[in-house]
């Protein structure tokens, strides 16, 4: 039985005591690091200095998601540096089959992220290359907006097409126990939540709570 996973973005965290933030979230499945270069997006965050040092320090594995251009320069590196997986924009790339496996040989799993208005069809040839697909469920750059509806059709879409495929179908935007519920019945199994996290009084509990109705919608195991 499949189950669902939490990886609580530190977008919305404190940036001056980012190691602070990373032992409140004991109860994620992973660490979501927003690195944005104010050029892809008009937000400017942190890079592969910090990287490296989070991996370092975080007992949870790193998702890096790249808001970046050139990526297909760019990427590699953060495997490198220790990231878990590490997404690239499907806007950004050049070359987005052969820079998933260049990931994948840096020793990270490989994901695409796709803007909210960017067509699921831009993926699906480079499917094969890919260990997770993020659907943005709001437009990139900036943590606290609110979600999405029009995504939950491309995420219904996406689930379809990846049939057995075994690629897992994240979401970012927007989530939070008001409709964490909805995207998990769509068929995502791995949710990001900035704001819904780290704005909540206890950051752990928040995580095992979105967790806990996520895995109710979806009708699998609740993994905590
Ligand atoms: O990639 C992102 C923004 O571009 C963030 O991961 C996302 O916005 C998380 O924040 P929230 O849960 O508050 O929407
Ligand atoms: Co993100």
């Amino acid at each position: 039985m499949s189950h669902v996973t939490i990886h609580p973005s530190i977008l919305s965290a404190d940036f001056a005591a980012l190691g602070q933030a990373l032992e409140s979230i004991g109860t994620a499945d992973a660490v979501h690091v927003d690195v944005m270069d104010q050029h892809f997006v008009p937000n400017l965050t942190l890079g592969l200095p910090v990287v490296s040092r989070l991996a370092e320090v975080s007992s949870l594995p790193l998702d890096v998601h790249l808001m970046i251009e050139d990526p297909d320069r760019w990427a590699p590196q953060y495997a490198e540096a220790g990231a878990a997986s590490v997404t690239f924009h499907a806007e950004a790339a050049g070359a987005p089959i052969r820079l998933a496996r260049e990931i994948r040989a840096a020793g990270a799993k490989a994901a695409m992220a796709l803007k909210p208005t960017t067509p699921l069809d831009v993926a699906l040839p480079v499917l094969d290359e890919l260990d997770m697909l993020l659907i943005m469920s709001v437009e990139p750059g900036f943590g606290g907006q609110p979600f999405l509806e029009s995504s939950l059709p491309k995420i219904r879409a996406a689930v379809e097409a990846i049939g057995s495929r075994g690629i897992v179908v994240q979401v970012d935007g927007g989530v939070s126990p008001e409709t964490v519920e909805r995207i998990a019945e769509a068929g995502a199994s791995c949710f990001v939540a900035g704001s819904a996290v780290f704005g909540a009084k206890d950051p752990s509990a928040a995580v095992e709570k979105i967790r806990g109705l996520a895995a109710r919608a979806a009708g699998c195991a609740d993994r905590a």
